[in-house]
């Protein structure tokens, strides 16, 4: 059912100092940052050839990535986002079989224009999962 690595999400404190660090000191390609409040963050997008890594930061008084930073304070990888093709498929398979999808279940848009699924980390080795229909 999942597909290609989308991206792998690090939570970061500082995100111009990520964000810097990424450009200056790995050489990456990196995106403009992007205001996303209906998901109480700011990411920033570094394009690798093969995926991307997803800096993000709070925004907003209720961001869902808060509580993350204030128990790793230096940050740390907070989600992997897997493609697939049929979201509402996906989210109907997992559900049958005990997995816990956040959100109510309803699709969101994501930081692409795509609809996106986030799974609870408990229930899958204690990784925060997001889905993104491609
Ligand atoms: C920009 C849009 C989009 C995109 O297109 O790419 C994004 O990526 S948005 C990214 C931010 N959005 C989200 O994270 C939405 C989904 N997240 C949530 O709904 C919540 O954060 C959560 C995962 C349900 C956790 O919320 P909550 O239960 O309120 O927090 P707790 O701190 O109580 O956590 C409970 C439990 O789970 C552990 N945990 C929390 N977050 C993670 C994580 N990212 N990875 C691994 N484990 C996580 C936390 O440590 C707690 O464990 P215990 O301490 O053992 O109880
Ligand atoms: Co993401």
């Amino acid at each position: 059912m999942i597909g290609r690595l989308n991206h792998v999400a690090i939570a970061v404190p500082d995100l111009e100092a990520a964000t810097a660090q990424y450009r200056d000191t790995l050489g990456a390609s990196v995106r403009p940052p992007q205001d996303e409040p209906e998901h109480g963050v700011t990411v920033v997008f570094i394009e690798l050839p093969n995926t991307k890594v997803e800096l993000i930061h709070p925004l907003g008084d209720a961001s869902p990535i808060a509580a993350f930073l204030e128990k790793n304070p230096a940050g740390g990888i907070h989600h992997i986002c897997y493609e697939v093709e049929d979201i509402a498929a996906a989210r109907d398979r997992l559900t049958a079989q005990g997995a816990r999808v956040l959100g109510g279940g309803e699709p969101k848009i994501g930081a692409h224009g795509k609809p996106v699924l986030f799974l609870h980390p408990k229930d899958f080795n204690g990784c925060l999962i997001e889905l993104e229909e491609v």
